[in-house]
């Protein structure tokens, strides 16, 4: 492995809230077509970190490193831009437009004709829309839900919800996809689908950083695994070597997982 395999690296991320530290001092490298996964207790930091590194959140100290070129994560937008895409553990779709319109939403970051061609209804502008939407049809159909593109986002089911943020958010052509509790509130069918959606992605080259809390699913699908407990790293590796780590069955069972 060089180290343009590698995707994401960041290091020594600090995150302090009043008197909370939240984030002390942790890092991570995620090399190409790997799926990596954040694991830890409730309140360990997953949430805080996800939002660090998407741009959601300004950190203490940090530095930030995307496909070989430092980025700063200082704005949601720009960070979309360098090529990190998010989905959110509350789903948060356009409800009332179509999951068609959804999608071509996240492509529009990647358009050429901007604010002007979308007002006066260029040629360039029309072409680039057909494109578009067709690119965006393509990707519901990718996620397994084609058939509900014109329907609107707040009738699909949570499952098909989460599909559809799965689907935006590779509508923007990520280097990384940030997956936020994907599989909560999903029943055990949805939650086979899932992993099997997230499979097919990393198939296709695509690197993903995932943080769950259904330990299951994350072991049998992640090729790394981080552990917070109380905003420090406590282990990182294999989901094998973590998972006979002493520090993280202590994490997890010592304190009644907090
Ligand atoms: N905006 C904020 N302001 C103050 N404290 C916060 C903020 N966001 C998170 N925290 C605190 O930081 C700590 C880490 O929270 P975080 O949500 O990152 O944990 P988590 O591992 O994602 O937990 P969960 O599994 O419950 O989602 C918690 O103690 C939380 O209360």
């Amino acid at each position: 492995m060089t180290t343009a395999d590698i995707v994401l690296k960041v290091t020594g991320v600090s995150k302090r809230f009043g008197g909370l530290q939240a984030l002390s001092d942790v890092g991570i490298t995620i090399r190409r077509g790997q799926v990596y996964g954040l694991i830890g207790p409730n309140g360990a930091g997953k949430t805080t970190f996800f939002n660090v590194i998407t741009g959601l959140y300004t950190p203490d100290s940090g530095t930030f490193e995307l496909a070989g070129k430092p980025y700063q994560p200082t704005a949601v937008h720009e960070v979309a831009r360098a090529g990190i895409a998010r989905t959110f553990q509350n789903i948060r779709l356009f409800a009332e437009m179509t999951a068609l319109e959804n999608v071509m939403v996240g492509r529009h970051i990647r358009t050429q004709s901007g604010l002007l061609g979308a007002i006066f209804h260029t040629p360039g502008f029309l072409a680039e829309e057909a494109a578009i939407a067709q690119r965006a049809r393509e990707l519901l159909d990718y996620v397994g839900i084609g058939k509900y593109a014109d329907f609107k986002a707040r009738t699909l089911s949570y499952g098909d919800q989460r599909r559809l943020e799965i689907a935006r958010a590779l509508a923007t052509d990520p280097q990384l996809i940030a997956l936020d509790e994907p599989a909560a509130g999903m029943n055990a069918t949805e939650k086979v689908m899932l992993r099997e959606l997230i499979d097919r992605i990393r198939k296709d080259n695509r690197t993903i950083l995932l943080i769950e809390h259904d330990v299951k699913l994350v072991m049998g699908l992640c090729d790394r695994v981080t552990v917070l407990d109380y905003g420090k790293q406590i282990a990182e590796g294999t989901p094998a070597e973590v998972q006979s780590n002493p520090a993280v069955i202590e994490a997890y069972l010592g304190t009644g997982g907090h």
